[in-house]
Order: structure tokens, then sequence, then C-alpha cells
């Protein structure tokens, strides 16, 4: 879950309203995705989303401990407080990140009985095929979030990322300090606790970032190309580190590499649920996504005035996150329709799958990009979870809406076809589900593109996915941007 994480000075975009109406058929065509250039800042907007919460058995206490909010059961909650979310925000010329902060913070309670478990198999198997995708379609027309499990990704994978991630945060400081994101134009490395913000207020956790292990691009110029272009790069793994960790680099790899085949799945299924071809979002991301791996650690304190937040609420702001997390909980969901919180608990063996602000753009505001936030974390234990936000290739110009959507509640999915079983187009090079990164993704050579602040969003031609992306990272790692991007090297 993504990522709205700016420091106290730093302004925060939102989504710009852009009328909903159809456009032309080449700017709607997934399959157009063209070379983009990159975005503008511009005016500012304020939006008021007011959230009710729910108190418990024990009414009006304030967040205290993860144990509480955790404990406590819908059946049992009654309405007595009400919480303000503001969204401040200065609006750049494409959407992002609709940043929100409660100021006024009541235990959520609710449990999280409305997000549905949905089983991949289910959607693997014809027969059961049609519900699956309407407990989908459901599911992200009411909430944006669901939990997949018979993903495909063994325990074994599962466990052993968390133990990997757990293992990196326990080296000594100085270790981390070696990965500094700072030093990585790519965004990829350590950050240490207290250096995000979310909506002006801290967050409370350290994270490691990664992301597609690719090559630089040699022909990047810093305030010249577009600032997107810097993006694509290596990882960083110290020797001394990988010494210390020898499962660290291959583990965290593999895992991206079956995270990036699980959400391909997604998106194919959320095309179907959308009455689209399984074809769809595939034919835009191209064989080249570009995620993000995220892995935090939220540890225990003892003091509520150390910290009031693990993480601020905030939308995501790509197409998809799939999330895992620990069983300590912690996170929680806003019921677009109420503004009830309600604690995504954690359920063994499932990721916990969220719509974006860009998936909630394309379907006109059909799907939900869920808000949520993570609570301080009180429990005596440390809480880690390892979120990959999932987005096209970075020179994808993402239409705005997609075209001639069906809005109703319910779809007839009895003749959904996954991509295996539609007949091969001419041609297609058929990649299935053992997808890897590529090396060589060209960029356009921009000469041309003075910097990044150039429009992203055309109304006519859609937005730039790089550009959103950028926009995204840059404002919750300023400190990267001061550094590598504001200056020729
Ligand atoms: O740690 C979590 O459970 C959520 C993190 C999150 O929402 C984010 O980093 O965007
Ligand atoms: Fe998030």
């Amino acid at each position: 879950m993504f990522e709205n994480h700016a420091p106290a000075d730093i302004v925060i975009p939102t989504f710009v309203e852009i009328p909903i109406k159809s456009t032309s058929s080449s700017s709607t065509t997934a399959a157009s995705a063209s070379r983009i250039t990159t975005p503008t800042y511009s005016s500012s907007s304020t939006t008021t989303i007011t959230a009710t919460t729910l108190s418990s058995e024990t009414p009006s206490t304030t967040i205290t401990t993860i144990a509480n909010a955790a404990a406590v059961t819908s059946s049992n909650t009654t309405a007595t407080a009400s919480a303000t979310t503001t969204t401040n925000a200065t609006t750049p010329t494409y959407p992002t990140t609709a940043a929100v902060t409660t100021t006024t913070e009541k235990v959520a309670t609710k449990a999280n009985e409305k997000v549905k478990v949905l089983s991949l198999h289910d959607f693997n198997n014809p027969a059961t095929r049609p519900r699956f995708l309407t407990d989908m379609r459901e599911s992200l027309i009411e909430l944006g979030t669901f939990y997949i499990k018979d993903h495909g990704i063994t325990t074994e994978m599962t466990a052993g990322a968390m133990k990997t991630v757990q293992d990196y945060f326990a080296l000594p400081l100085e270790e981390k300090k070696k990965m500094l994101i700072g030093n990585s134009r790519h965004f990829r490395g350590y950050k240490l606790i207290g250096e995000e913000f979310t909506n002006n207020q801290v967050d409370h956790r350290e994270q490691l970032q990664f992301g597609p292990e690719q090559s630089a691009l040699p022909s990047f110029v810093p305030s010249q190309s577009p600032d997107y272009q810097g993006l694509q790069g290596p990882n960083q793994w110290p020797t001394s580190t990988l010494a210390l960790l020898p499962a660290f680099q291959p583990h965290i790899l593999e895992f991206m590499r079956q995270l990036e085949t699980l959400s391909h799945r997604l998106m194919e299924a959320v095309a179907l649920s959308l009455g689209q071809s399984a074809h769809y979002f595939r034919d835009l991301f191209s064989e080249t996504p570009y995620y993000r791996l995220k892995a935090a650690k939220y540890p225990s304190v003892k003091n509520t005035k150390a910290a009031t937040i693990g993480c601020g609420a905030h939308k995501d702001t790509g197409f998809l996150t799939v999330l895992l997390q620990d069983m300590v909980g912690g996170l929680q969901g806003q019921i677009p329709a109420t503004g009830e919180w309600m604690d995504t608990r954690p359920v063994p063996e499932t990721f916990i799958v969220t719509m974006g602000e860009a998936m909630e753009r394309m379907t006109g505001g059909l799907y939900q990009a869920t808000v949520h936030r993570v609570l301080n974390n009180m429990s005596g234990q440390d809480r880690y979870s390892i979120p990959y936000f999932f987005d096209p290739a970075l020179d994808t110009r993402v239409p705005n809406q997609i075209e001639n959507l069906d809005r109703s509640a319910h779809l007839d999915f009895s003749n959904a076809q996954t991509r295996e079983e539609l007949p091969k187009a001419d041609g297609e090079n058929f990649c299935g589900l053992g997808i890897t990164t590529q090396d060589d993704v060209s960029f356009p050579t921009t000469a041309s593109a003075s910097s990044s602040r150039q429009s992203a969003v055309d109304e006519k031609e859609g937005w730039s996915s790089g550009a959103l992306v950028f926009e995204t990272v840059h404002r919750c790692h300023p400190e990267v941007y001061a550094r590598w991007y504001t200056r020729e090297e």
C-alpha cells in the first residue's frame, strides 16, 4: 500500500478532478500505450473527508494499542465518535495520492469481516471463475480491497521473505546505513525510522525499498531528461551486508519475481471483472512493469507520545498493491461509503490486495482506492509488512478512463476467458506466467524534454505512468531528489 509519505515541508498533491468522458479509441486502447513526458505542479486544492470511527466495548478509547484494536469485533461496536480527515494538497497536473490525516483518532473497532477472502484457484478453474469475478467486482466496488489465498506463492517463500527482512532490520545500524536510500538515484535502499512523514505527521517505521534489478539508463541526464527515467537502475546490495546475510539478495529477487507473476494474474482477473478482455492490462503494462517492493518494520513502542501512528492514512497511488503482513496487526482500511475504519487483520497464508488511485481513476471511480493506515504499534512485538506496488512500464501513457465501462453492480461472467484460453493472435509472444523483468527497457532519448516538470496528464491522451510514480517516490524521499535530480553531476 502506498504511498503518500511526505516530509512536513513538502506539499502533498492530490488527485486532479478531470471530468469523466469517453476519449478517442486510440487513447483508451491499452495496447496503444505510448511514450510520454512528465508532470507539472500547479495550484493547490483541499479536500475534506469525514470519517466516523467506532468505539468498542471500552467506549471512546483513543488509539492506544494494536491489541486493543484487534480484540474487538464488530458485533459489539457502537458509533460514538467522529473523526475529521483532511487532505491538504497541492495539485500536480496528473492524478496522485490524496493524503489523509485523521485529526481525531479513535480506535477503529470494526472487524474485517467485510473484506472477502478470494481464492486464486477459483479464478483458475472455469467452473468457479464467474463466482470469483463476481466477488472480486463486488469487493472492488465496495471497498477496493480483498484477501487472496491459494495464490501460488509458497509459505516457505513468504516466511523466508519475512525472515530475510527481519534479519536485515536486526543488523547493526552502521551496516544498514551502508544502504541508505539517499545513496541511490533509483530510490532503492534503507530509510531510517523517523525520516518519513505522511501528511505532516511522522511515520513510526523503518523501511527498505527495492525495484526491478536493471541497469541505469546511460542517457539519463539530471534536470534534462524526464526525472522518471532515473528510476530505472540497480538495487543496493552492499558486499558486507551480503556477507552477513547471504540469502538476502536471492530471496528478495525471487520474491519480487513471484509477486510480479501473481500481480499480472490478478490484473488479468481485474480486467475480466471490469468486463474487459483478459489482455487489457497486460497490453498496457507491457512485459516490463515497474514495481516497488517495500519492507517495513514498525517497532513496538511503549510510550504513545513517542509516535501516534505507524503509517498515516493514505491511498496508494498506483494500480495494485499486494501486501504481506505478519500476525501482529494494526493495518486498517476505511469503508468508502461510511468512513468507518476497520481492522484489516492478518489472515494466514493470504496477501491483502488493494487498488490504488490509478485504478480508481481509470474506472471513473467504479473501483475504490482504499484509504488505509497503520496504527501505532504497542503490541509488545515488532510488526513487519512487505507491500509490493505494481504499475505499468515507466514510459507508458495510461488512458484516462476505460472506454464504455459497464458500471452495473453485476456482470455476466459465464464466458470469461483467461489469456491462455483465448486464441493467440498472430505473432503473439505469449509469456504465460513465468515472467521475468528485462534489463533493456528503452526509454525515449529526451534531449527535448527539459525537465520532469512537464504535464503528465493530457485529458485526451491519458497520463504518464512514470511521472506519476516519480511524483510519489520523490515526495516520499525528498533527500534522494535533492541529491540526484536537481543538478547535473
Ligand atoms: O505496512 C502496512 O501494512 C501498510 C503500508 C502502506 O500502506 C504503505 O507503505 O503504503
Ligand atoms: Fe499504502
